[in-house]
């Protein structure tokens, strides 16, 4: 600490040290509550009009989603022995369930997210079609705790709101950034959304980690080119 407060070395170096630590001191208080407000409204927003989609209207862009799913994987080498995350959709997000049955089918293994421990990564556990589901935080499906442990080499992260540098807004939780700033190496990335879900910028903070791509229903609609 140097005499007027702050500290001599930058905030990203415990970062660089190990990637799961964030330091909160790297951030403005100020505008970190700013970003935090204009969040909460945007989720509600986009939460809303993901509901006036409709069902039928989500139903169109899940199908659209999967049948751009299986070329993008393929390009990205992702095939039989590749574990795969998905996710148990929830409040209206794009269903690839049966995109995840396939996939299954076709050899690669399914793993779904696990809140197990709140504020912390996310654990990710074997799913099968036969897998009986367990609720879990936030109701959830998630399999139960007997199921298999798995570290995905690819995961689907559903985004309630994503921009063209490839960011996510999710529930609220951090998970995601969480859990991807402690996989080492970092798993393929894909972000899962309506098109409409676009934002001109999530305003990014220290802690937020850009996906490698975003899937919509018109196909690969974000991707950054550098992991
Ligand atoms: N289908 C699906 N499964 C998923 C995710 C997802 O986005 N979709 N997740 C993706 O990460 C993880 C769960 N994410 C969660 C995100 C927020 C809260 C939650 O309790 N939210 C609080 C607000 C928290 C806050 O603002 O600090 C709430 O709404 O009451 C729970 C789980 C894992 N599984
Ligand atoms: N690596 C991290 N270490 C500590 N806290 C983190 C980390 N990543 C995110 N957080 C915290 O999680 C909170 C929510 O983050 P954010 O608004 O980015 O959520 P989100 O990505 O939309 O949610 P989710 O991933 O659960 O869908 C923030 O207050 C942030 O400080």
């Amino acid at each position: 600490m140097t005499k007027n407060g702050t500290y001599s070395s930058p905030p990203c170096t415990a970062a660089e040290v190990d990637p799961a630590y964030f330091d909160p001191l790297g951030v403005d208080p100020e505008q970190a509550r700013d970003v935090a407000r204009w969040r909460r409204a945007e989720r509600a927003r986009l939460a809303g009009l993901r509901e006036g989609l409709g069902q039928a209207g989500r139903a169109q862009v899940s199908d659209r989603i999967a049948g751009h799913l299986g070329r993008v994987l393929a390009t990205r080498g992702v095939r039989r022995g590749c574990v795969l995350s998905g996710y148990w959709p929830i409040k209206g997000e794009p269903d690839l369930r049966p995109a995840l049955a396939d996939l299954h089918r076709a050899g690669v293994t399914i793993a779904l997210p696990v809140v197990e421990k709140r504020a912390a990564p996310l654990v990710f556990r074997r799913w099968t079609p036969e897998t009986k589901l367990v609720r879990g935080d936030w109701n959830i499906p998630v399999p139960p705790p007997e199921a298999d442990e798995l570290t995905p080499d690819t995961a689907l992260a559903p985004c309630l709101g994503w921009d063209g540098a490839c960011f996510r807004l999710g529930w609220g939780g951090g998970y995601f950034d969480r859990t991807l700033a402690a996989l080492v190496p970092r798993p393929l990335t894909i972000g899962i959304a309506p098109f409409t879900a676009r934002l001109p910028t999530i305003f990014p903070q220290p802690h937020d980690i850009p996906l490698d791509l975003i899937l919509t229903e018109d196909g690969v609609a974000a991707e950054r080119k550098h992991r």
